[in-house]
């Protein structure tokens, strides 16, 4: 069993390269389905989510081959739109398969999502889509079908503002018949990737980034080259770790607008921030102000980031309280800081951090991958030897999470523990 093995560090500095954006890769990879002819994209990140993307390609025949820093697609041979029920369920986006084969095939047989378990991760905005262009949806125990003679456009509104079902509806509607109008919709710099990727294969989307969108369907899609975005999450949490001990990190090939509600709080507790057209420069001034923080939709404070948040406000003197609105039981993170001698306390949807107490190393386990990043920032402020467990939840995000944190100082390592061993016998293999 891998485990992930952290020491104090001391101020953090260096640059770091930003891969592509997972939840935007994970869009892309499903959207090329729709094609016509080859696709090729650029920076897709090698993270475990993509290897069961490419697992289920596999499967479906739509061949995917990475040739460098490209992945390559061809979707002209896909013969079945049937998708395994374990592979779906090991990762959280597998609902874009069921978008994007209904959109072109009528029919789609899909396991259920899996990926992080905030609790409650609901589909039904996803189900409400499908319905609305005119497709069945059959629930079974472990998989549903989603399956429609033709699909309509139609006029949508969302309940909720999802940018999971705001990229599905946007899959479902590319190919259907006539006009589809979504309301209430996400405004994530993924929902824009998304559509402007499938404009560059001839898709006729309309308005993404507002609340808004139109789809003018089509019905042929061309092959085409795009770029992922950057990972904005993965930059956010590189940031913050500048300011865990006061350090100066700089996030390189990034797009710094994607970050505005992070580099607002982070400037707020005294990491000061410096944006270049293409990369930001955090510098820790070893002094934070707690504070008070809501996550929210997109261009609000990113639910994804609140962990790793949490962890750099343990280092500030005072109450600092984090709300997440969008998945409010999403804390699985805070038994684990407490592990390490954390003072929070969880009330509701909050987490209430008192900031400056020595925290002391020891074993935690990661149960989701931002948490993994909380753990792994809290290791490194954190006296003595962290050991963090979990490191399969980390690997679904973070292309090399070793290597990077490493890069800029960080004293981490990859360990090894036999499955017999007991925590007190551990070898460190690297
Ligand atoms: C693979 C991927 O891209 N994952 C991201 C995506 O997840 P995901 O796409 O699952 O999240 P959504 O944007 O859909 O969820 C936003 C909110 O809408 C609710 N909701 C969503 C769908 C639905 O059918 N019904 C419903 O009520 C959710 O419970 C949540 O409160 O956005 C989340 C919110 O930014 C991020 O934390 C995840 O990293
Ligand atoms: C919640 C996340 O991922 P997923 O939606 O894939 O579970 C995340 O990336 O933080």
């Amino acid at each position: 069993m891998k485990y992930i093995q952290a020491e104090y560090s001391g101020p953090l500095n260096g640059k770091v390269h930003i891969p592509g954006a997972k939840n935007s890769s994970l869009a892309l990879l499903v959207a090329a389905s729709l094609a016509d002819d080859l696709v090729t994209l650029e920076g897709i990140p090698r993270i475990d989510d993509v290897n069961i993307i490419a697992g289920i390609s596999r499967d479906i025949g739509m061949e995917l081959k990475q040739e460098g820093g490209q992945v390559v697609i061809d979707p002209r041979r896909i013969h079945s739109a049937v998708i395994d029920p374990g592979k779906a369920s090991s990762y959280r986006a597998s609902y874009y398969f069921a978008g994007a084969l209904l959109s072109k095939f009528g029919r789609v047989t899909i396991g259920f999502p899996g990926g992080d378990d905030f609790v409650s991760r609901p589909i039904d905005q996803h189900i409400k889509v499908f319905q609305a262009l005119g497709a069945q949806v059959h629930i079974f125990s472990d998989y549903y079908v989603v399956e429609a003679a033709e699909l309509k456009g139609a006029d949508i509104y969302f309940d909720t503002i999802t940018s999971g079902a705001t990229i599905n509806a946007m899959l479902a509607a590319v190919r259907a018949k006539g006009r589809t109008q979504l309301f209430n919709a996400a405004v994530d710099p993924e929902v824009v990737d998304t559509a402007v990727f499938l404009n560059r294969l001839g898709a006729r989307i309309y308005g993404a980034g507002t609340d808004r969108i139109r789809i003018e369907g089509v019905s042929y899609l061309n092959g085409g080259t795009h770029s992922v975005i950057p990972d904005r999450l993965i930059a956010g949490a590189f940031l913050m770790a500048a300011g865990i001990n006061g350090g100066q990190v700089t996030v390189q090939d990034v797009i710094p607008e994607h970050l505005g509600a992070c580099l607002a709080k982070l400037e707020e507790i005294g990491v000061q921030v410096e944006c270049g057209e293409s990369h930001i420069t955090a510098y820790g001034t070893g002094s934070l102000k707690a504070t008070r923080i809501r996550t929210g939709m997109y261009p609000g404070f990113a639910t994804d980031l609140q962990q790793p948040m949490t962890a750099l406000l343990l280092q500030a003197k005072g109450k600092s309280i984090i709300t997440d609105r969008v998945y409010p039981k999403r804390f699985a993170h805070v038994p684990q800081l407490r592990r390490l001698g954390a003072e929070i306390e969880l009330r509701q949807e909050s987490a209430f951090i008192r900031g400056g107490m020595p925290l002391q190393g020891g074993w935690v386990h990661a149960s989701d991958v931002r948490a993994g990043t909380c753990l792994l920032l809290a290791g490194l402020a954190a006296e003595g030897r962290t050991s963090i467990t979990g490191v399969e939840h980390i690997e679904r995000g973070y292309e090399d999470v070793i290597g990077s944190f490493q890069s800029i100082g960080a004293r981490i390592t990859m360990c090894e523990m036999d499955a017999q061993e007991l925590p007190g016998q551990i070898q460190l293999k690297g």
